[in-house]
């Protein structure tokens, strides 16, 4: 918590603790409509499976053709130029990378732990037949591995990253007994698949036992209490240290189905279990067709386009629902745009196995799944959006979520700004809106169950059932 804490030092939030709700922020002072109530930068981004021959590992510059470089050692990454793969070797001069440098988006790189740490073990990932979202959230844990790792002998920011690396497994302990079955077995066969066949000089061998405090309480919340039974006969009960909690990640050649659903042909993705990780977000790629996009493009100029034509469509919509102050953006903050002009399709390569059906071959606007604004600065979702990774904002990851928030969220190049909607007193809860807040009660309900996996007790919530049951009782009284 100490650690903690200390993450929200230049922020005006506050972090705070309760037996009952666990962590929350509140407001430092008081805080007027607009103000920026703390900037959080992203933490940690991982490529969907299916886009990382299309966007390249080092500078995350999205391609039209098939990136022809890959890495050697693990065969799991892609690179845009001999400069990219340059860069991911030790003692490389990372700011030479990438013919236009972009790979100076701060944060916005699965790179901030040198590949060669992470190779050996990327080299399993090619086994690994489950879920892409899983892969994702995977390569995202493998590299709070590597941060953790590299505590003791990296510089203070890397430092500090190796210690927020800590509070995000520590965020998903703390939520692990809110997951449905399926969602335990699948994290449970990630973790056992991370730790297994791995090598003494291995960085997951070297950073899990380091890390043993944290990992052993998450695997033991994970663990179901009656495993066996509800494990399939393709999982065997061998874990790590001979345990017989964990269910093993099959080796040979496994059905798919038994790991997850997601990898069978032509079935909807299920939604990923984006509340472990403090706030895994998506990027984005809307619907669009491809003779719209330039020819092309880097994330950097993907990620400072413009929202004209977001702002002109969502101008046109009547708005409806909850009505939020008039904000006009954040004070001292230039309003960015985090749209992405990208003109590629995917990878669809068959070789892959593990396409998100979803993506199928369309370029488009590569936004952010959490709450962007439109035209009027209100918190919007996108939707019918294909998406190309994960994002990881940690500090964002302790707002508790309300039905009528008093901050949003803006996304930028770099990172996510909360802003204050409407004056907060000192003290007073922040809160942000998981979810498309307009919705009515019951689908607000079952899209924090889907894809949060709880339920929600906001103000705006508790009022609506008592109203919905104070109405039922009149009517039948
Ligand atoms: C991103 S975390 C927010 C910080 C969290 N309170 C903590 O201690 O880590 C999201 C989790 O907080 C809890 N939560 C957030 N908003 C909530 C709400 N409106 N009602 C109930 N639980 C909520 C749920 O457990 C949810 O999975």
């Amino acid at each position: 918590m100490q650690d903690l804490a200390a993450l929200f030092d230049k922020s005006a939030a506050v972090l705070q603790h309760s037996l009952v709700g666990g962590r929350y922020l509140v407001a430092k002072h008081h805080l007027e409509a607009g103000d920026v109530v703390l900037q959080c930068p992203v933490l940690l981004t991982a490529q969907l499976p299916s886009w990382r021959k299309r966007i390249c590992y080092a500078c995350h510059r999205m391609c039209q053709a098939r990136l022809a470089l890959r890495c050697k050692g693990c065969e799991q990454v892609w690179f845009c130029s001999p400069a990219c793969q340059d860069s991911t070797t030790p003692g490389s001069d990372p700011s030479h990378v990438g013919p236009e440098g972009a790979h100076k988006l701060n944060g916005l790189s699965d790179t901030q732990v040198p590949h060669q740490l992470l190779c050996p073990v990327l080299a399993r990932f090619g086994s690994a037949k489950c879920g892409a979202d899983m892969l994702c959230v995977l390569g995202m844990v493998l590299q709070l591995l590597g941060l953790q790792q590299l505590a003791g002998q990296a510089p203070s920011e890397t430092q500090q990253r190796a210690s927020a690396a800590v509070g995000a497994f520590e965020v998903l302990q703390d939520h692990a007994a809110e997951l449905g079955k399926r969602e335990r077995l699948e994290w449970l066969s990630a973790l056992t698949f991370l730790r297994q066949d791995s090598t003494e000089d291995d960085l997951l061998t070297q950073a899990a036992d380091k890390a043993d405090n944290v990992y052993q309480p998450l695997v033991s919340a994970l663990s179901l209490p009656n495993a066996a039974a509800q494990m399939s006969p393709q999982h065997s009960l061998h874990g790590p240290g001979g345990s017989q909690l964990l269910p093993q990640f099959p080796s040979a050649e496994p059905s798919c189905s038994s790991i997850s659903p997601a990898c069978q042909p032509g079935m909807q993705q299920r939604q990923p279990p984006r509340a472990l990780l403090p706030h895994a977000c998506r990027a984005n790629i809307a619907e669009e067709t491809r003779s719209d996009l330039p020819a092309e493009s880097s994330c950097q100029d993907m990620l400072s386009g413009s929202l004209q034509q977001r702002a002109s469509q969502r101008a046109r919509k009547p708005s409806t629902g909850l009505q939020h102050p008039d904000v006009a953006g954040p004070k001292g903050a230039q309003t960015q745009s985090i749209d992405v002009k990208a003109k590629c399709a995917p990878t669809t390569d068959p070789a892959d196995g593990m396409d998100d059906g979803k993506q199928q071959g369309s370029g488009g606007l590569l936004v952010s799944e959490s709450p962007v604004l439109d035209a009027d600065n209100f918190p919007r979702h996108p939707r019918s959006e294909t998406s190309v990774g994960r994002v990881l904002f940690l500090q964002a990851s302790f707002f508790n979520h309300s039905c009528h928030p008093n901050c949003y969220v803006h996304r930028n190049p770099t990172g996510a700004t909360i802003i204050a909607m409407q004056p907060i007193a000192v003290g007073q809860e922040l809160t942000i809106s998981y979810i498309d807040e307009q919705l009515p009660q019951a689908a607000r309900m079952l899209a924090l169950q889907r894809d949060f996996f709880f339920r929600c007790n906001c103000s705006r919530c508790s009022f609506g059932l008592r109203e919905g049951s104070s109405r039922r009782k009149a009517k039948r009284g």
